[in-house]
């Protein structure tokens, strides 16, 4: 009987162990494969904290693919507003021309007005690019007021009187640069080459910027590629379109296109730069009149600006005098005012070409360029 006590006890306990180590070997199986997941459709990425995070605690930035740095939008320059322009600008004007009004004052205030002295204030009106009639007149009216030995009248304000009469305070000089029935008003700027065309299209889109106004620029100056280089960078500072066409392009399409654009958009004022090869009078003629025919199969010029260069004196007039035969002018930009004692110019220019000095260049910068005003230009003179 005892010995089948310890069998049973011996079988009982093989019994209890197989079974315990069934149940630990099943927990360790590896378990059966399961099918891959299948790819997650893209979602934005979840930029809100996980819950019961602090949002003030830095949370890791989820990686989201490569960084594309998005191209910088081009920084768009502010033009210079019209008030502060002109005070600046008319400082420079003094400081270029003040010469010529302070000699002729002291010229006037000798206390003998004799021949010799009249001779002298004659030869400075004429090295100051005034002109010989205009000068002769001058001369005549300073004699005729000034004559009167201890006459009351005082040389400066006689003087101011007499020059303003001749640079002519009553001409309209206004810019003709708005259009009608909904076209934009188009402004096609002439002149020989390195007069400052260009350089003058490109400040007078500026201004007219300045004035909220919209503006397109057409580079029909297809003679010259820099030229059209030069005028794109003038429109991109600012945000104007510019129209251009190829090299050696017909200066006429590039001006029709731009037009074009100009009624498409909406545009306030198209302004033209041309080349203005003066190779002989009959060319000139050709260019300019075809450019101005097709432009106005779209909308009429409102205005023709003829720029010239002050300091080329006798030479610039010649010029001028060329062009005005070849397109109607109907104001002149005189530029580089600021690099010649000889302000005279805008008097004898205006004479010769019965036409308004509309604006001056006084400088290289992008703001340069100024409206002409006949009472500050006076008292640019005398200083
Ligand atoms: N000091 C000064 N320089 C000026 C003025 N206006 C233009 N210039 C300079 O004159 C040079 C010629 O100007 P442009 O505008 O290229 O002349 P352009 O008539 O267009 O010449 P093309 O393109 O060859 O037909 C440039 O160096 C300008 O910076 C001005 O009022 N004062």
């Amino acid at each position: 009987m005892g010995d089948w006590l310890y069998l049973i006890i011996a079988i009982a306990v093989l019994a209890v162990a197989l079974v315990v180590g069934l149940v630990v070997g099943r927990g360790r199986r590896t378990p059966p494969p399961v099918a891959p997941p299948a790819p997650a459709a893209p979602t934005a990425p979840d930029l809100s904290p996980p819950a019961g995070t602090d949002v003030a605690e830095p949370v890791a930035e989820p990686v989201v693919g490569p960084v594309v740095e998005e191209p910088a939008a081009p920084v768009l320059e502010k033009p210079e507003g019209t008030a502060s322009r002109l005070v600046r600008l008319r400082q420079r004007l003094a400081g270029s021309q003040s010469g010529l009004g302070r000699g002729l004052l002291a010229l006037l205030s000798r206390d003998r007005l004799d021949e010799d002295t009249w001779e002298s204030i004659e030869d400075t009106l004429l090295t100051a690019d005034v002109g010989v009639t205009p000068t002769q007149e001058l001369v005549d009216r300073l004699r005729t007021r000034l004559r009167v030995e201890g006459g009351s009248e005082e040389p400066r304000a006689v003087l101011r009187e007499e020059l303003l009469a001749l640079v002519g305070p009553d001409m309209d000089r206004r810019l003709q640069v708005s259009g009608s029935d909904g076209r934009p008003g188009v402004v096609l700027v002439v002149g020989v080459n390195g007069s400052g065309k260009t350089t003058t299209v490109g400040k007078l889109s500026r201004i007219l910027v300045a004035e909220d106004r919209s503006v397109v620029l057409g580079a029909a100056d297809t003679f010259r590629a820099a030229a059209v280089e030069q005028l794109a960078t003038w429109g991109e500072r600012v945000g104007v379109d510019v129209v251009r066409g190829a090299e050696g392009t017909d200066p006429a399409s590039v001006a029709f296109e731009a037009v074009k654009e100009g009624v498409d958009t909406q545009a306030d004022t198209v302004i033209v730069d041309t080349a203005g090869r003066l190779q002989n009078k009959a060319g000139l003629m050709d260019e300019l009149g075809k450019v101005k025919r097709v432009i106005e199969k779209q909308a009429p010029v409102t205005e023709v600006l003829l720029v010239l260069d002050a300091t080329t004196g006798q030479n610039g007039l010649i010029q001028a005098r060329v062009f005005s035969e070849v397109v109607d002018v109907t104001g002149i930009v005189l530029t580089k005012l600021d690099g010649s004692a000889k302000g005279g110019i805008v008097v004898q220019v205006q004479r010769e070409l019965g036409v308004p000095v509309k604006l001056v260049g006084l400088g290289e910068g992008a703001d340069d360029l100024a409206p002409f005003d006949a009472g500050a230009f006076v008292d640019a003179l005398l200083g």
